[in-house]
């Protein structure tokens, strides 16, 4: 029995060893090709260059396009991928006969006699899928690019809707050199072949084993195992909202960035408007930061944090949760609005304006300013912006008040009298001190600091907050570093005060463009074609399509933020209620209503749990139960037979277990550890593993949101659920980051039963 069975493990390792090879002659094909495309692109490159002397706008505007677009492909050809090839199917005869422009066919039915009465069937087309197309130097089809059309089956089919694809095949490759093949049977029944030969499966499942991989600190891309669910959302048409909704680890995050990569490739110059990836924590953009890289795609798509939104700012902290509450509701809005009005007050203008022109004394009393002001203020226009016109009110009332304007009938004259009467004035120091004072140029800054006075506030919050919100508001706004929710409101000042009106600094002007004429066109003659493409994305303030990961945490005031990021784009929006960590649902729904407009949407739900073993997500979904009653969890792929690990540790001596579990769980897992802790605890718990390696990590509950770890330990439920209103919410996400293993230390908070199992996880 045993040597049947060797024979039978030693043919299937030869008829492995002969797929391998299969694929591997093919990819030497395709790097053959690449290499005589790369030398296309080089020479195209220093051609282009060659043409740069030319002076005319024509030539010197199709270089630059000409030199851009080379530099880009060489980029993408140089990258010498993991895994530049990744898949193949093997396909039926289609219906019609007809090819796309990659080469392949069309058609997605199999034709009526492509299978034959006894099932059998030949393969009329093998496709390869890889992460950018190649066409053989005859266009037929080396490599399809992932996103075209004639790559959807490989992702869309299944066995119970194969289309015409009969096998699907993963390749793993490395470099130049093919690992490994796995293969999925769409047509199990059908006996097929290809050129003459039975065509062989090997393996079983390319998703398990991409499951199983140890995690790093970085995101790896999902191209080789798109699930049909997911690839629906990342191909939806762009013209409208997706919102993608679904439990921890259904991939929202990968799918959204797989998403981004898609819609350059389909509408590449509709999204040289940009696409803007929000994502709730600088820790998730750099985990997520090399997925787009590696699929070809960069330069067009900025990831950015919260509180990296707005220019200049970088915000970290964390308000504590009462203030984060204050500062993220839409209430937030009119305190605001009374702010910068107020704040134009504190300027220390004299009570009333002297001037002296035509050598007279002209006067404005207080009363006479303060009507000015409220006239001026009577629009809705940006305050910085409503300087001139105030100044020109303040004019016209000296004006009035001199009795210049009957001196003269003659209209020319008396316009020339006012112009000179004008003149004399603002151009006195003392009127122009006295403009200074009394309609400051406000920064969004400079309000947020007058906002720190509690007497102060309170006159501005007033019927909006109550004393023990602004209690709270002012004092949080008097310390020196930004919160990420400082950031919405800086966002929302500078909407509200507008730009400084002072004129544009002028860029340094080279000759040539000078000569064209065309500065706005041409890149300066110092800067490359790539450094403008970095320039103009940095300057961006408003993009072509916006996506928003972990959109259940955005507070209103966020929701406001992001809106006017994307005012005349589109938009994909991923997220979990049952993750938010804000403690009013209904106020940020209402905003990001109002931030997607009147848009159609499209929803989709993910409902395959990828990341958390069977026995890990079983126990977040008690949480779940408690903290959204009726709310179904997603389903787990699959199960590791480990079931999650309880200790109890003493009070004083939280450190020692917490440190010795993570210590255990570095030696059973090959990838990260992650340390959960609530985030209180967060100094405190990175000085227990100071000792431990970069491969475990302490996060404090709020910033674990997205990211994932080969293990995990939560420590003191009972904290994370008690540190905010949405606690059990923020548990949840807590309890649902480890790909392989869990444990979960308690306190004497967490009252433990005789298994250390903390009463909130108890049935
Ligand atoms: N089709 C797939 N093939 C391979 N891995 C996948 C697939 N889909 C998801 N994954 C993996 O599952 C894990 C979870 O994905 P992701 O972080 O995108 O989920 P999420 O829905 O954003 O989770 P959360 O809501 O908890 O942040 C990641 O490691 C991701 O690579």
């Amino acid at each position: 029995m045993a040597a049947q069975d060797a024979a039978v493990d030693s043919t299937a390792d030869s008829v492995r060893d002969r797929e391998i090879a299969v694929e591997q002659t093919h990819l030497d094909q395709v790097y053959r090709r690449l290499e005589e495309k790369i030398h296309e692109a080089e020479f195209l490159m220093n051609d282009a260059a060659k043409r740069g002397q030319v002076g005319t706008p024509g030539a010197l505007a199709e270089r630059d396009a000409q030199v851009f677009r080379a530099g880009i492909h060489l980029n993408r050809l140089n990258n010498e991928f993991e895994d530049f090839l990744f898949g193949r199917i093997d396909l039926v005869l289609g219906k019609d006969g007809e090819r796309g422009p990659d080469g392949a066919y069309t058609s997605v039915e199999p034709a009526d006699d492509a299978i034959r009465p006894d099932l059998s069937a030949d393969i009329a087309e093998t496709l390869h899928i890889g992460r950018i197309g190649v066409l053989d130097a005859d266009y037929s089809p080396l490599v399809i690019d992932w996103r075209a059309p004639a790559a959807a089956p490989f992702y869309r089919s299944t066995p119970k809707d194969p289309g015409r694809v009969v096998r699907r095949r993963v390749i793993r490759s490395k470099g130049r050199k093919v690992l490994g093949v796995e293969d999925d049977l769409m047509r199990p029944e059908v006996t097929a072949f290809l050129g003459g030969e039975e065509l062989p499966a090997i393996g079983d499942g390319a998703l398990m084993a991409a499951l199983g991989r140890a995690r790093t600190h970085t995101m790896r891309d999902i191209v080789s195992s798109i699930q049909a669910e997911q690839d629906l959302v990342i191909r939806a048409p762009a013209a409208s909202v997706a919102e993608v909704s679904g439990g921890p680890g259904t991939g929202k995050t990968a799918v959204a960035l797989h998403r981004a990569a898609y819609l350059l490739y389909q509408d590449r110059r509709r999204y040289s408007g940009g696409i803007l990836v929000v994502s709730p924590t600088p820790l998730l953009v750099a985990y997520t930061e090399g997925v787009l890289p590696s699929l070809g795609e960069e330069g067009q798509v900025a990831i950015r944090a919260l509180g990296s939104l707005v220019d200049g700012a970088e915000a970290t902290a964390y308000d504590e949760p009462p203030v984060a509450r204050i500062k993220g509701s839409a209430r937030m809005l009119k305190v605001l609005r009374k702010a910068v009005r107020g704040a134009l007050e504190l300027g220390n203008a004299p009570e009333r304006l002297r001037v002296v022109a035509f050598g007279r004394r002209q006067e404005l009393e207080a009363d006479e300013l303060s009507g000015i002001r409220q006239v001026v203020l009577g629009g809705t226009a940006p305050v910085n912006l409503l300087r001139p016109r105030a100044r020109k009110l303040l004019l016209d009332a000296l004006w009035a008040k001199s009795g210049g304007a009957g001196r003269h009938t003659d209209p020319e004259l008396a316009a020339e009298l006012r112009s000179a009467f004008d003149e004399d004035i603002s151009t006195e120091d003392v009127f122009v001190d006295f403009l200074n004072a009394w309609w400051p140029e406000l920064t969004p800054r400079g309000v947020l600091s007058a906002m720190a006075d509690e007497r102060r506030l309170g006159r501005w919050s007033r019927r909006v907050l109550n004393p023990r919100e602004t209690r709270l508001l002012a004092r949080s706004l008097r310390r020196e570093e930004l919160s990420v929710h400082d950031v919405a409101l800086l966002d929302e000042l500078q909407g509200l005060l507008g730009a400084p009106a002072r004129p544009k600094k002028k860029r340094e002007l080279d000759p040539l463009e000078q000569l064209t004429g065309l500065e706005e066109l041409m890149p300066r003659r110092e800067e490359s074609a790539w450094e403008r493409a970095e320039r103009l994305a940095a300057e961006r303030t408003e993009y072509a399509h916006v996506i928003v990961d972990e959109a259940q945490d955005l507070t209103p005031m966020q929701w406001r933020m992001v809106g006017r990021r994307g005012r005349t784009g589109t938009w994909t929006v991923v997220g979990d209620p049952a993750q938010s960590s804000w403690p009013d649902p209904q106020e940020a729904a209402e905003a990001r209503d109002e931030a997607l407009g009147t848009r159609p949407r499209r929803r989709f739900t993910l409902t395959v749990n990828y990341r958390n073993p069977a026995e890990i997500a079983e126990l977040a979904a008690k949480v779940l139960r408690r903290a959204m009653p009726g709310m179904e969890p997603p389903s787990a792929v699959r199960s590791t037979g480990l079931r999650p690990r309880f200790v109890a540790a003493q009070d004083d001596a939280l450190a020692e277990t917490v440190r010795a579990e993570t210590r255990r769980l570095l030696e059973q897992v090959d990838g990260t550890v992650g340390v959960v802790v609530a985030m209180d605890r967060r100094v405190e718990a990175a000085g227990w593993l100071a000792e431990l390696g970069g491969r475990a990590v302490a996060l404090g509950s709020l910033e674990a949101k997205g990211l994932e770890y080969d293990a995990t330990v939560v420590v003191s439920p009972a904290e994370i659920e008690q540190e905010s209103p949405a606690g059990l919410r923020v548990l949840y996400v807590a309890l649902t980051r480890a790909t392989q293993q869990l444990t979960v230390v308690s306190t004497g908070l967490d009252a433990p039963d005789g298994a250390a199992v903390p009463a909130v996880l108890r049935d």
